[in-house]
């Protein structure tokens, strides 16, 4: 028997991504601003059937997508009406269960999202804390401007952008291989 038979397989991690969208809800119908997990006093919301959180909605689909498993309108769907109203935070945790039960693990989750407001970097622990504690895995949340450019430069909307690396449960973390 060779040595090699015997030697550790490398743990291949999967990655995924997840791009989410939400235009401000109009002037005289609005909505609380809900972004990173955390309520924004004070500032415009976004329109949606949940809460309309695109970073936590684009969190949400990278870990779909890392797994295979569809994406948000697969488990989510705008068809079902007990999401109406829902919580990012409520989905993201729904979807951290669902790919556990899928057999994943989850290693972490990077979110980055475009808009001119609101300022984020006073309240980016806080919403890495809750955002966390949704998915049971790191999840970091960086933000940016598009220079002025484009729908969210403008101010019709929030974008976000999301990566996952998952790993199939029982496997040694790919942090722990040699
Ligand atoms: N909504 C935002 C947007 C940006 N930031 C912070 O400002 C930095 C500079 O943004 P630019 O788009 O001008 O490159 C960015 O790196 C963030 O730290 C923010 O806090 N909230
Ligand atoms: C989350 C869901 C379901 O409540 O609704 P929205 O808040 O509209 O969010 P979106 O990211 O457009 O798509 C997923 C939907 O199925």
């Amino acid at each position: 028997m060779s040595g090699t038979q015997n030697a550790p397989q490398p743990v291949i991690p999967r990655t995924g991504i997840g791009i989410d969208v939400h235009g401000y809800a109009p002037e005289d119908a609005p909505q609380p601003l809900w972004l990173g997990g955390l309520l924004w006093p004070g500032e415009r919301g976004l329109s949606g059937h949940s809460d309309g959180d695109p970073v936590a909605h684009a969190a949400a689909d990278a870990l779909f997508s890392a797994c295979g498993v569809g994406d948000l309108g697969t488990h989510f769907g705008t068809d079902r009406p007990e999401y109406a109203g829902a919580s990012g935070v409520t989905l993201l945790a729904e979807a951290a269960r669902i790919v556990r039960a899928a057999g994943f693990e989850i290693g972490n989750i990077a979110v980055q999202f475009v808009a001119n407001k609101p300022k984020f970097g006073p309240r980016r622990e806080e919403s890495q804390r809750v955002l966390s504690a949704a998915a049971g895995a790191p999840v970091s949340v960086t933000a940016t401007t598009s220079d002025g450019l484009g729908f969210t430069g403008r101010g019709e909307g929030i974008a976000a952008m999301a990566t996952a690396l998952v790993y199939a449960a029982g496997s040694a973390s790919p942090t722990s291989v040699a």
